[in-house]
């Protein structure tokens, strides 16, 4: 999987070495390759940004540099192969499905905004070459698309085949299919008794059905309580 990303804040990706996401890359299991969309600018200023059409507060970013990034980054043919994601406000809501939708892809490129936003003949023409998901992480605004393409790039990458040592942890975390799509249960380790909080008895039983049956009541009631919107989706299994 070749990830590339696209931003006037480029260093935001170094992270990405540090991380696990970097083991990924060492590995071969991943590319990751950060541009500073800067570079496809051609004035002295490096200007990436102009006043809205139409008025209002705030900067819009121009085109132009944007074409041209993808002109070299992506190229000239249209691939729906290409997934390309605008992280935004106004996206639709990015969830554990599209990440594991999304850990098949062999290309993604993240366009992060800035400023008030992206022209949006950018996407129009994005939408027109390749397959284009402008998602949002959640209600609440960021300063800029980077963050938000760091968290997606985790959510996708870690289910890429062979990311995980150990795959079948996958299966019981939150939102997976494992898990009938609901949080997971809470998780508990030694020592049994730390400072007066015991470990459930159930979970020392040795009861692998009372185990099972424990655990999934208290992702039922978790869910009930923190995700209501979760127990009458198809995949809760609650209803
Ligand atoms: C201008 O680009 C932005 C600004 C805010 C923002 N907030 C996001 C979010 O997912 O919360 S993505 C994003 C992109």
């Amino acid at each position: 999987m070749r990830l590339d990303y696209l931003s006037i804040f480029p260093a935001y990706f170094d992270v990405l070495d540090i991380s696990l996401v970097g083991k990924a890359a060492i590995n071969g299991l991943v590319e990751i390759h950060a541009h500073d969309l800067r570079d496809w600018t051609h004035d002295r200023h490096r200007t990436v940004d102009d006043t809205p059409c139409g008025g209002g507060a705030g900067m819009v970013m121009k085109p132009d540099p944007w074409g041209e990034a993808f002109d070299e980054i992506i190229g000239t043919e249209s691939d729906p192969s290409v997934h390309v994601i605008f992280p935004a406000p106004s996206g639709t809501p990015f969830t554990q499905s599209a990440a594991a939708e999304l850990s098949s892809a062999q290309r993604i490129v993240f366009c992060c905004g800035r400023y008030e936003g992206i022209d949006h003949r950018v996407i129009d023409y994005a939408r027109s070459m390749w397959t284009v998901h402008e998602v949002s992480l959640g209600d609440y605004v960021l300063n800029g698309g980077e963050v938000a393409a760091l968290a997606i790039t985790e959510a996708v990458v870690r289910l890429v085949p062979g990311f995980m040592g150990n795959p079948e942890s996958l299966a019981e975390e939150s939102f997976s299919a494992g898990q009938d799509g609901l949080l997971e249960y809470p998780l508990f380790t030694r020592p049994v008794s730390w400072r007066g909080l015991d470990v459930p008895e159930v979970l020392m039983s040795g009861h692998h059905g009372r185990i099972a049956s424990w655990r999934r009541d208290e992702s039922v009631r978790l869910t009930r309580e923190r995700r209501p919107d979760l127990t009458d989706s198809d995949s809760s299994g609650i209803h």
